[in-house]
Order: C-alpha cells, then sequence, then structure tokens
C-alpha cells in the first residue's frame, strides 16, 4: 500500500525532462541564445551579456515549463572541441544547430552535384562550407537519427545577415537532399536574435511540441 501511494504520488508531481543540444560553429550564438532563454523564462537568471567568451566545455541549465522540463546543454563550437560533441547525441531530445548569419557568405552552395567540386575558398565562403560540413557530420551519426532538428538563422537583427529564406533553400535543403533518411527527420529553420531576443520563443516553443511528439522515439526523463 506504501509502494503504491509512493508511486502515485511521484507520478502526480513529476515532469518530463527532455535536453536540448545547441550545436553550431564558434561564434554563431549559442551561449548569447543559451542566456536568452534562461532570461525569457527564469526571473532570476542573470541579464544577458553582449560580450560573451568563447565555450570550453558545458554550459547548463534547466527552465521549467509548465509541462516539461527542458535541460539545454551549451557547448564549444570551436574546431578543435566539436569532436566532443558525439557524447551528448543519444542522450539529446532536440538537436538546435545555430548558424551565423553574417558569416556564410551569400549563403548558398553550390547545387548538390557540385557540392564535392573542387571549388576555391574565394568563389564560395569558407565559412558556409565549414558549416555545411559540420551539420552534415551531425547528421550522419546514427544517434542522431531521428532526433528533431531545429537551424537558427540567427544574429537577424544585423543589417548585413542572409535572411532565413536563402539560408534555407541555399544550404539547409542541400544538406538535407543529401542525407540518409533526412526525409523522416522533423526539423525546422526559423530567424531568430539571440541577442535581442526575437524569435527565441517561437524556437522554444517549436522544441516544446517537438520533444513531446517524438517521445516514443526518445522517451523523457522522469523529475
Ligand atoms: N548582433 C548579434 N550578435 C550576436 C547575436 N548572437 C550572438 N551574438 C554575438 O556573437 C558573439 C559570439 O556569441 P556566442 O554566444 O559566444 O557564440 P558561441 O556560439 O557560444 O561561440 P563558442 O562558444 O565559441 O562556440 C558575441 O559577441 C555575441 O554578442 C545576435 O543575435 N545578434
Ligand atoms: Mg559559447
Amino acid at each position: 500500500m506504501y509502494h503504491l501511494a509512493k508511486g502515485l504520488y511521484l507520478y502526480a508531481t513529476s515532469k518530463e525532462e527532455y535536453s536540448v543540444l545547441l550545436l553550431g560553429l564558434d561564434n554563431a550564438g549559442k551561449t548569447t541564445f543559451h542566456s536568452q532563454i534562461r532570461s525569457l523564462y527564469d526571473p532570476s537568471a542573470p541579464a544577458i551579456k553582449t560580450k560573451t567568451v568563447p565555450t570550453v566545455g558545458q554550459n547548463v541549465s534547466t527552465i521549467t515549463l509548465p509541462d516539461m522540463y527542458l535541460k539545454i546543454w551549451d557547448v564549444g563550437g570551436q574546431h578543435s572541441l566539436r569532436k566532443l560533441w558525439q557524447s551528448y547525441y543519444t542522450s539529446c531530445h532536440a538537436i538546435v544547430f545555430i548558424i551565423d548569419s553574417t558569416d556564410i557568405g551569400d549563403g548558398v552552395l553550390p547545387s548538390s552535384s557540385n557540392l564535392n567540386a573542387n571549388v576555391s575558398g574565394s568563389e564560395r565562403s569558407e565559412r558556409l562550407e565549414e558549416c555545411r560540413l559540420v551539420l552534415e557530420d551531425v547528421l550522419k551519426h546514427s544517434e542522431t537519427e531521428g532526433v528533431p532538428l531545429l537551424v537558427l538563422a540567427n544574429k537577424q537583427d544585423r543589417e548585413d545577415c542572409v535572411e532565413v529564406v536563402r539560408i534555407k533553400e541555399g544550404l539547409v535543403k542541400k544538406v538535407f537532399e543529401g542525407e540518409r533518411g533526412g526525409g523522416i527527420r522533423d526539423s525546422r529553420v526559423l530567424p531568430v536574435s539571440a541577442l535581442t531576443g526575437t524569435g527565441v520563443r517561437e524556437a522554444v516553443e517549436w522544441l516544446q511540441t517537438r520533444v513531446r511528439w517524438n517521445r516514443e522515439g526518445r522517451p523523457p526523463v522522469m523529475r
């Protein structure tokens, strides 16, 4: 009887917790996005900083939503740190891939048949190419298969940004065309400014619905 009562109590008081992994090249805005989420959903969180330092290791925080906890994992995007990302893949429920929309040239990759052609960096942005390779690498890991993917075209507050439609058509769609089983992955591309907060709530809301939809594939942790 005690165990039944305890079980019922735990069931009634516990909430689902989902982990969200923030990925993207160095300087993309992951830590700023993370801080912005905290300041929007946690009244006691410190104000968002305009100056950040490159992340070495990880920043983790849990935000409390009415129906779930979202645990946000912000990891370093510098080249030498990217090999650490894979250790987070099995336990994450969603991936947010953040792109600096001001650091990808014109944002348009050549057509898929020419993706691997030997085109020099001056003809297409090296950072755009780096972004493609890194995103492809994330998607090709079997541990990320089926995990909802949100791509954020960040820094949309800046005048020199590439607009989201261009990033969607010119980069993300082309990466997906080449991805194994890309068609069955739940994904979305959204414009945001992590700095000003524009689009950040919409991003969190998308994540909330998608981790729920995928709860059979990746069950939450009960807390
Ligand atoms: N204008 C503008 N600047 C931004 C935005 N998001 C981030 N930044 C700036 O971009 C720089 C890098 O931001 P971070 O959040 O540290 O980038 P990161 O992806 O965490 O970088 P790593 O930790 O090195 O992987 C900082 O100077 C931020 O203020 C944005 O939406 N708009
Ligand atoms: Mg960082």
